[in-house]
């Protein structure tokens, strides 16, 4: 949760019609790393799925259901919040697949994609399908009509293009916190229901003084030598006055905070735990926490 120095971090919000080869080009990318909540029950709006940390960045894909073509109410629901994402989102790439035609999908996110202010890139995949000459009747296709930042094919399956196009990526993220913690995998769920448990200790015990953006980020679980599992988290907040709130009259409300949560973690973990809660005042982190909030729990469990 650093702040460091020229450190970039964005999301990236990925989209294409299905089998363009979305989760081949995740897996390659985020690699051992990949952060797939799909053992944890989701009703989310966008999944994260993956997040890919180097030392001056970090940078979360997003996966963006239900692009196709609205049929049921359902799917025009999720294509209303779909959309709303590409708006809070740093980057959108919009993949396609080199060895099919253009189609009545494509067409329709490139609709949805038009007016969009965010930055987008054109990612043509499966090129070592196609011959090199084909490349360019395939770009002249969908960029005849469409602006894109970038236009990048790639092979996501054979891996070609794949590093340059982190770079690229790269550029077009603004300076900005570190989101997770570096080690953020998959195997951690609990990472977010200790989360949820802190900050539901929070909004109970400070009420509408603190709202209910606040975030709470494990950064980390781990046994030690006392056999106990110290569990350090940090709690953000937008403004000053919130972080007084939080730590309260000499502490009090922190220690309280502590006490309850700590309660909670121990009898879902079973185990017997230390827990070090800081406090962090960080503006930009209110627009990003939707991201977080989606990240594999179910809100209403919790609200
Ligand atoms: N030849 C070739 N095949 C690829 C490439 N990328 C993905 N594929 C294949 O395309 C198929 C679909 O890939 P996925 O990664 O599952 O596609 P997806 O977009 O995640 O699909 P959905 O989950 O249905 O949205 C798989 O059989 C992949 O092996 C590529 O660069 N070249």
């Amino acid at each position: 949760m650093n702040k460091k120095e020229g450190f970039k971090s964005g999301f990236v919000s990925i989209i294409g019609r299905p089998n363009v080869g979305k989760s081949t080009l995740l897996n390659r990318i985020v690699g051992q790393k990949v952060a797939i909540m799909s053992d944890v029950p989701q009703t989310t709006r966008n999944k994260i799925q993956g997040v890919v940390t180097s030392d001056d960045s970090q940078i979360v894909f997003i996966d963006t259901p239900g692009i196709h073509k609205p049929q049921t109410r359902l799917n025009d629901f999720m294509l209303k919040s779909a959309y709303s994402t590409f708006n809070e989102v740093d980057l959108v790439l919009f993949m396609v697949n080199a060895t099919e035609k253009r189609g009545a999908g494509d067409n329709f996110i490139l609709e949805k994609l038009k007016n969009l202010r965010t930055p987008k890139f054109l990612i043509i995949n499966k090129i070592d399908q196609i011959k090199p000459e084909e490349l360019l009747k395939i770009i002249m296709d969908y960029t005849s009509d469409n602006e894109f930042n970038e236009v990048i094919p790639i092979s996501a399956i054979q891996g070609n293009n794949v590093d340059e196009m982190m770079v690229t990526i790269k550029k077009y993220m603004p300076e900005g916190p570190q989101f997770y913690p570096d080690d953020q995998v998959t195997d951690h769920p609990e990472y977010f229901v200790v989360s949820e448990f802190i900050r539901e200790k929070i909004l109970q015990l400070t009420k509408e003084e603190v709202p209910h953006s606040v975030a709470v980020v494990v950064e980390s679980m781990q046994r030690n030598e006392d056999d106990k599992v110290h569990v350090h988290a940090t709690i953000i907040v937008d403004r000053a006055s919130q972080k007084g709130i939080i730590i309260g009259k000499g502490g009090k409300m922190l220690k309280e905070i502590g006490v309850r949560s700590r309660r909670d973690i121990e009898a879902m973990l079973g185990d017997k735990i230390y827990l070090e809660l800081w406090v962090k005042v960080q503006k930009d982190w209110r627009d990003k926490q939707s991201y977080l909030q989606d990240y594999g729990y179910r809100q209403k469990d919790y609200d």
